[in-house]
């Protein structure tokens, strides 16, 4: 028999878990009510006896403070889901009937897990358990879940989905094939805010395939525009946190994220899912970090910035040099190189103490799995403590100190700058490599300089860190990425997709970073959840090479505006404002190709009385209303609509300009428009009537 098989019974089952709920939560309250109190009465007795009680006691009593202290806390998150549970216990239920049985069992899944007290049978299965994954892997009809004694075999012979809001069921369906798509298609019709949404509801197979993946070292995720790649790694992580509770916790999880404002936007994430906030770093601090009293170095967006307003070739072409695969095989090779050659040893002869240079050259050989530095050290170490005198005795320790120094003066040199500029001439190439100001490096320089110095000093890396996320994997270089695999060598998921590069002078292609982990998994994700049909169509006759499939959504066929000189574009631009402040959407774009266009554009529109806001790279936060910005801020945000201005032939006309184009417009969920003045950029050329 099933069980709740009406709606009305539904309804009445939903009405006795949230009552459940509430119940629940009251023994929580009471129980965080009391543990405040008994911390409160403790503090006191510990202040009111305190001359009185000794040391023991006084240590006893914090100890029991700290005890109390925790459990609150636990009370606190405890309280919490189940206060996220009451607005919405559930969004999914399958029953199951295993092998060799007749009964079915239904389970019911949400965000979170929540049993009965007393008997602690499981009313609420959390997204992550293994009974779960059949809610997202299979429809009615056999089906089967992992467990630790291996994979559990039967038939679902019930599936629904439901949205319950504040409590109330909105609606509830029968699962058939394409009831999946009916709920995500309203879930895609939303309007989008300024937090990431959780997609725990209508995690897609392929999705989920990617989130419950354990066994891969390093797993590439190579996803189109809109396909889901944050949220699933995002999903990805507070899985592997439920999976390896006791183990990992959010501290040891980090995030290599490319701008504080995608950080703020993807915060929301996992405190909704019940885990805390992973640890974000920049590729950039990481660098500083590195580079800490060495030197100071342009930032990516600067050098984006730069390619971006101008089109200097022997710019393009160090970047290039430095940002291909064969720059690791050069860096390698030099590297090898310079160990041996910049290592002259000579006979040691003060004291009366005799080195010949063949020893000290075999105890450096014996050292040759050591960081350079390191190996000079052990060298000299080793060789001032088989010092020997004429007579046979031990060097004095002030000789040995000398022995030691003199080995060390024996490598040509040390310093990092001089060997990264000894690095050009040995391939023949001194002009590749230029400083910005005196001191300064080009953003191209900045890792072959780290990979050179790990190389060259050794690094204590991240070791706390056990799984590391890299979002927007094609704007890093096979250098960065030899140089994270040094630092980083815990476990990793590296997302991003090829055509969304804001920098292809320098981008990585899949192949490229396989090359760096060999052993990598890669998965692909052709379906984009984001756009509308129409916007993705338009998008792809920008970018051909784009294999997104579009999900049947549909919307506003795409506009391109041509105004007739720059300042009725602008007018346009007002006119698009204002029809947007009326309407129900809560996020526009204004995405333009640089920085400065993006600053004066906003000068211009702030002029005029609207409340619009600029995104900077000094920005730390995303925010609701009119949005003025780059593309390449833009990367991984969204927006209900966007306008991309000036595309004109002048603005859009490199490669370069083609991928930014793109990164604008396949942020648009609902609607999109462009404008120009002037001639069309050549990348709308079937698109201009
Ligand atoms: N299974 C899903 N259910 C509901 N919404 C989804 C699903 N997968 C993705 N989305 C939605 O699609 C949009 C794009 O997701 P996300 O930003 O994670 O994609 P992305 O691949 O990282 O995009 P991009 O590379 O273009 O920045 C978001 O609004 C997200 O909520």
């Amino acid at each position: 028999m099933i069980e709740n098989q009406t709606e009305m019974e539904e309804r009445e089952h939903l009405a006795n878990i949230v009552s459940k709920l509430q119940k629940a939560l009251q023994t929580i309250e009471q129980k965080i009510s009391k543990a405040h109190h008994e911390i409160m009465e403790s503090k006191k007795y510990l202040w009111e006896n305190r001359s009185e009680l000794d040391p023991a006691e006084t240590a006893a009593n914090k100890i029991d403070i700290m005890l109390t202290i925790d459990q609150g806390e636990k009370a606190v998150d405890k309280e919490r889901r189940l206060r996220k549970l009451i607005e919405s216990p559930y969004f999914g239920r399958v029953d199951f009937v295993l092998d060799g049985q007749s009964r079915s069992d239904s389970h019911y899944i949400g965000v979170h897990a929540f049993s009965e007290e007393d008997s602690q049978k499981n009313l609420i299965y959390d997204w992550r358990s293994p009974v779960a994954s059949m809610f997202y892997d299979f429809e009615v009809g056999r089906a089967s879940y992992p467990s630790p004694a291996g994979q559990v075999e039967g038939e679902v012979c019930l599936k629904r989905q439901y949205k319950i809001k504040d409590g109330v069921m909105q609606y509830m369906i029968e699962s058939s094939l394409n009831i999946n798509d009916e709920v995500l298609q309203r879930e895609l019709s939303q309007t989008s805010n300024e937090k990431m949404k959780n997609i725990v509801a209508t995690i897609q197979k392929e999705q989920n395939v990617i989130i419950r993946n354990e066994h891969s070292h390093e797993l590439i995720i190579q996803g189109v525009a809109g396909s889901g790649k944050t949220s699933v790694a995002l999903h990805r992580v507070a899985f592997l946190l439920y999976r390896s509770k006791g183990t990992i916790t959010s501290q040891n999880i980090w995030i290599i994220s490319p701008n504080k404002v995608f950080s703020d936007y993807i915060s929301n994430i996992l405190p909704e899912l019940g885990e805390e906030k992973i640890m974000e770093i920049g590729i950039e601090e990481i660098a500083a970090k590195e580079l800490d009293g060495v030197c100071k170095f342009e930032s990516f967006s600067q050098q984006v910035a730069e390619l971006a307003a101008s089109n200097d070739q022997s710019l393009i072409e160090r970047i290039q040099y430095k940002s291909g695969i064969e720059m690791v095989e050069r860096l390698d090779q030099f590297l090898a190189h310079m160990s041996e050659a910049s290592f002259v040893p000579d006979d040691i002869a003060f004291d009366n103490v005799h080195i010949a240079k063949e020893d000290i050259m075999r105890a450096y050989r014996g050292a040759a799995n050591l960081p350079i530095k390191q190996r000079l050290e052990k060298t000299a170490s080793i060789i001032a403590a088989n010092a020997r005198d004429e007579n046979g005795d031990k060097a004095t320790a002030a000789t040995a100190r000398k022995v030691k120094a003199a080995i060390k003066k024996m490598f040509a040199s040390l310093n990092l700058l001089v060997i990264y500029k000894d690095f050009y001439e040995y391939m023949g190439r001194p002009e590749l490599f230029k400083l910005k100001k005196p001191k300064m490096l080009e953003f191209s320089d900045v890792f072959p300089l780290v990979y050179i110095k790990i190389h060259l000093e050794g690094t204590k890396g991240f070791e706390e860190v056990k799984h590391l996320l890299v979002d927007e994997m094609q704007d890093y270089t096979p250098v960065q990425y030899a140089v994270l695999s040094r630092l980083f060598t815990c476990k990793k998921t590296i997302l991003g997709d090829c055509n969304q590069s804001v920098n292809p002078y320098s981008s990585s292609s899949i192949t490229e970073i396989k090359k760096v982990f060999p052993n990598a998994e890669t998965v692909e994700l052709l379906k984009s959840y984001r756009s509308t049909m129409e916007i993705i169509r338009f998008a792809q006759q920008i970018n051909p090479n784009s294999r997104m499939i579009p999900i049947e959504r549909h919307g506003p066929s795409p506009e391109i505006k041509k105004a007739s000189d720059s300042s009725a574009e602008l007018e346009q631009i007002k006119k698009i404002i204002a029809s947007f402040q009326k309407s129900e959407q809560r996020t526009l774009g204004i995405v333009c190709k640089s920085q400065s266009q993006a600053e004066k554009l906003y000068q211009e529109i702030a002029s005029s009385g609207e409340a619009v806001h600029l995104l900077d790279f000094g920005s730390d936060q995303f925010r609701e209303g009119v949005i003025v910005t780059s593309s390449h801020l833009a990367k991984g945000l969204e927006f209900d609509q966007v306008l991309v201005p000036f595309v004109d032939a002048e603005n859009y006309k490199t490669d370069m300009d083609r991928s930014l184009l793109y990164i604008a417009c396949t942020r648009a969920m609902h609607m999109l428009t462009l404008t120009y003045s002037g001639k069309a950029s050549p990348f709308l050329l079937q698109l201009v009537q």
